[in-house]
């Protein structure tokens, strides 16, 4: 926001942008139906003002005054009801439209600028901002009426009277200078209040994922409440209230400067002997009629602000999630591959505090089709991390990886993903099976029977009919809904770590040597060695660099 300009740029600025944002989000028409409805408000007020004559001079109106006040009434009611019927329809739509480039946006995005962004902040704007926004209809709607009334009014006035329309001219003006020279600051607030929420929001979410250690110590319960929820519900409340006292002062304000003025119309000026009209009475009436959309107009312009500073947010945080193209399809994908190879790969974390950061490599490896690996490591050498980086979910910072003779790049890197099958092991799992067709139901009763779950689950209208089960058996879940996808490559990060022994044993001595022997590439990252016999490869990770390990020596 430019520093140096006058009130008059402030308010040509907020207007037009106003306009334009109108004009975008509903079309023309919107322009078109409001002028519409606010000229036959203005005529009503032409007619009810020009009757009042009459009965000052004790006569029966004109009939064509009758006719024309049914007319402008009949006009006005079916207009506004268009008018709103239009700007419903169209806000609703734009709420649906921030919703979906929001959730594209967020599938496009590459992980890393995801976890920065949060998902708390992105929660909050797609369940409320998109909201917030939507409102920009109502805001709209009555901006453009009540510029229309107060527009049609004044001229109405100009014909009245010079001296009083160029006072009311004042008035207003004096009123919209004060309201918009405030709303550089206020955006300021708004947005502080915003993101002040989100972090509010974030440790409601903490504690309530952390329901069981909250419930278990009343001292973790106590001091979640003392140190951030209550502090962060305090400050909140304390700058809403105040923001909000700071609007109705804004409503208060239009009020007050017009029954001033009106005090000195009928109480200052004729002491005075001051005449600003001859008719008073009309002039009050009309000062009276344009009274209630100026104090419709000035409480509107901070809530203005509000959807501006909840729009700039939105493209901030949109900003910060990092494209790469979504392919809606597995048609293009690789099917199969011979060799990828990794080249000096480095990925690094942004530096946390003054912690030094982590480094993965330079990793140099090759994984050929049908290889069995397994990758040791300690607690933060960097297996997880080598995992997101080999399927692509991080990109490298240096070096490059190259699936055959296709370096992996933004351009392809959806399609090189749709190769693998992982588990993480922070796994999630979905209710439904999403994206597997032709789902043979014999298919996934005999991976149910080999999971052992027989007795716990079956499959049914595309889905498993729980998933309210026990850590281990809603990995074996995950295992089937990966296996269905029957993909070349297999990835099991630590997944046998809360497993039974039996089925341990059961998954590494026959489940990995099956689908190997199917031709499937598998990579596992464990901890437990008794079962390094079984890869054909070993690997072992040691502070961010990967080392093959010779399988001479390894016994059962
Ligand atoms: N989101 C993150 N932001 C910054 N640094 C991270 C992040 N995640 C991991 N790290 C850093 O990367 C290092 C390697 O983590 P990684 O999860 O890859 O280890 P790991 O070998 O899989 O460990 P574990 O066996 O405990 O699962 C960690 O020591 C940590 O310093």
């Amino acid at each position: 926001m430019p520093e140096d300009e006058s009130p008059k740029q402030v308010i040509m600025r907020y207007f037009l942008s106003l306009l334009s944002i109108t004009r975008k989000i509903f079309g023309y028409r919107v322009f078109l139906f409001g002028i519409a409805a606010g000229l036959s408000n203005t005529a009503l007020i032409s007619i009810i003002n020009e009757t009042i004559k009459y009965g000052i001079d004790k006569k029966a109106p004109s009939l064509l005054l009758f006719f024309g006040y049914i007319t402008a009434l009949l006009l006005y009611f079916l207009l506004q009801y268009f008018y709103q019927s239009l700007l419903i329809k169209s806000a609703q739509t734009l709420i649906l439209q921030s919703r979906e480039t929001l959730i594209e946006k967020i599938r496009k995005s590459n992980l890393r600028s995801y976890e920065k962004v949060g998902s708390t902040r992105l929660f909050v704007l797609l369940a409320h901002d998109t909201n917030t926004i939507g409102t920009i209809a109502t805001l709209s709607s009555s901006v453009i009426i009540a510029l229309i009334v107060i527009s049609g009014s004044l001229i109405y006035l100009l014909s009245i009277s010079i001296k009083g329309f160029l006072l009311t001219v004042g008035i207003i003006s004096v009123s919209l200078l004060i309201t918009f020279s405030m709303q550089k600051a206020n955006i300021k607030r708004i947005k502080k209040l915003l993101e002040l929420e989100t972090v509010f929001l974030n440790f409601i979410r903490n504690m309530l994922t952390g329901i069981k250690e909250v419930k278990m110590d009343s001292k973790i319960s106590e001091g979640i409440y003392n140190t951030h929820l209550k502090p962060y519900m305090n400050d909140i409340h304390e700058k809403k209230t105040s923001n909000n006292i700071s609007q109705a002062r804004f409503a208060l304000l239009g009020q007050l400067i017009f029954f001033i003025t009106m005090g000195f119309i009928l109480f200052v000026f004729p002491m005075l002997q001051i005449s600003i009209t001859r008719n008073p009475a009309q002039f009050v009436i009309v000062l009276l009629y344009i009274l209630s959309p100026i104090q419709m107009l000035i409480p509107l312009i901070p809530q203005f602000s509000h959807i501006k500073a909840t729009m700039e947010r939105m493209a901030s945080i949109k900003d910060m999630l990092e494209e790469e193209p979504l392919s809606h399809t597995t048609e293009n994908s690789y099917k199969q591959f011979e060799t990828i190879s990794f080249k000096d790969v480095i990925y690094t974390y942004e530096p946390i505090a003054d912690k030094p950061d982590f480094r993965l490599g330079p990793v140099n490896f090759d994984i050929q089709a049908g290889d069995l690996i397994f990758i040791l490591g300690e607690n933060g050498s960097g297996k997880s991390t080598l995992i997101k980086v080999l399927t692509g979910l991080y990109t490298a910072n240096k070096g490059s990886i190259q699936l055959d003779d296709d370096p992996i790049s933004h351009r392809n890197i959806q399609l090189y993903r749709n190769l693998f099958g992982v588990i993480f092991t922070d796994n999630h799992l979905f209710e439904h099976l999403y994206g597997v067709d032709d789902i043979s139901t014999a298919h996934i009763d005999q991976l149910i029977e080999k999971t052992g779950l027989t007795e716990k689950v079956n499959f049914q209208e595309n889905r498993f009919n729980t998933i309210d089960l026990s850590e281990g058996q809603k990995k074996r879940i995950a295992l089937i809904n990966v296996l269905l996808r029957d993909k070349p490559i297999y990835i099991f990060d630590e997944w046998a770590a809360n497993q039974d022994p039996d089925f341990r044993d059961y998954f590494y001595n026959v489940l990995i040597p099956e689908l190997n022997n199917q031709q499937k590439t598998v990579i596992v990252i464990t901890h437990d060695d008794r079962y390094l016999h079984i890869a054909k490869r070993l690997f072992k990770m040691e502070d961010g660099l990967l080392e093959e390990v010779a399988m001479a020596g390894i016994d059962e």
